[in-house]
């Protein structure tokens, strides 16, 4: 039968990157988005704003809502010290089988727990099934339309704190504007724009990176 995309993916990740270097696993997967089918990975050009945000945070608990082919993942956790924890919520259980692969190639299983299900089933059991009371950074990147009741839950579970940074991949294209007027009118966060482009096209799109104030 017909191979999917994410395992199409997910064999040009064994054969054009290093097992264990997680740099080489993200340069597969945008050689093989930009040149052989495009997926919907935050990118090259998002991603290197996703690398800034978490370089300047240094987060020691992590909380990411859509992992698909795990691409943010590996991206997000190369960069985490020692000792942090990404907790990455997906779905759909083929793309989740494929995430796992993906995120052991770079050999960063040992940062990362991906749990499969829905983000609303999930969030309010955060505290008593792994212990997290409060996360340091949570990258939205799931259903546009989850984004911002998702938020409400984080908010009335107490999940974020005051300084908590979220970032949400997408807001322009396809876009999130529920979301959007809500962190950019609320007195509870401080919200700022990043111009970008969809994943490896020409369109305008970009990372929306809102501060919780408490
Ligand atoms: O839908 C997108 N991403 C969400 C996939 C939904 C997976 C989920 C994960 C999860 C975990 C927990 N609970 C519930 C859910 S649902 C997405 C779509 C485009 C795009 C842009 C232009 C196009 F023409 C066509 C697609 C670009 C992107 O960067 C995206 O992220
Ligand atoms: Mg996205």
């Amino acid at each position: 039968t017909k191979s999917t995309r994410p395992q199409r993916l997910l064999k040009a990740v064994q054969k054009h990157s290093t097992r264990g270097d997680p740099q080489s696993v993200i340069s597969a997967i945008d050689h093989f988005c930009r040149h052989r089918e495009w997926a919907m990975n935050v990118g090259d050009e998002k991603g290197s704003i996703l690398d800034s945000v978490v370089s300047e945070l240094n987060p020691e608990k992590v909380l990411e809502l859509g992992t698909y082919c795990g691409y943010s993942t590996v991206r997000i956790a190369r960069l985490l010290p020692p000792g942090a924890r990404l907790i990455t919520l997906e779905f759909n259980a083929d793309y989740a089988a494929i995430a796992r692969q993906v995120i052991a190639w770079a050999g960063l299983e040992d940062k990362v727990q991906l749990v499969e299900g829905a983000s609303g089933d999930w969030i309010p059991r955060m505290k008593e099934h792994f212990g997290i009371e409060t996360f340091d950074f949570v990258f939205l990147d799931h259903w546009k339309d989850r984004y911002l009741p998702d938020t409400k839950l984080m908010e009335d579970c107490g999940l974020l704190r005051k300084g908590t940074v979220l970032l949400a991949d997408n807001v322009i294209c396809p876009g999130v504007p529920d979301y959007l007027e809500y962190v950019r009118n609320s007195l509870s966060y401080k919200s700022c724009y990043f111009k970008s482009h969809l994943e490896y096209t020409k369109a305008e799109d970009g990372l929306e990176k809102s501060v919780f104030l408490g």
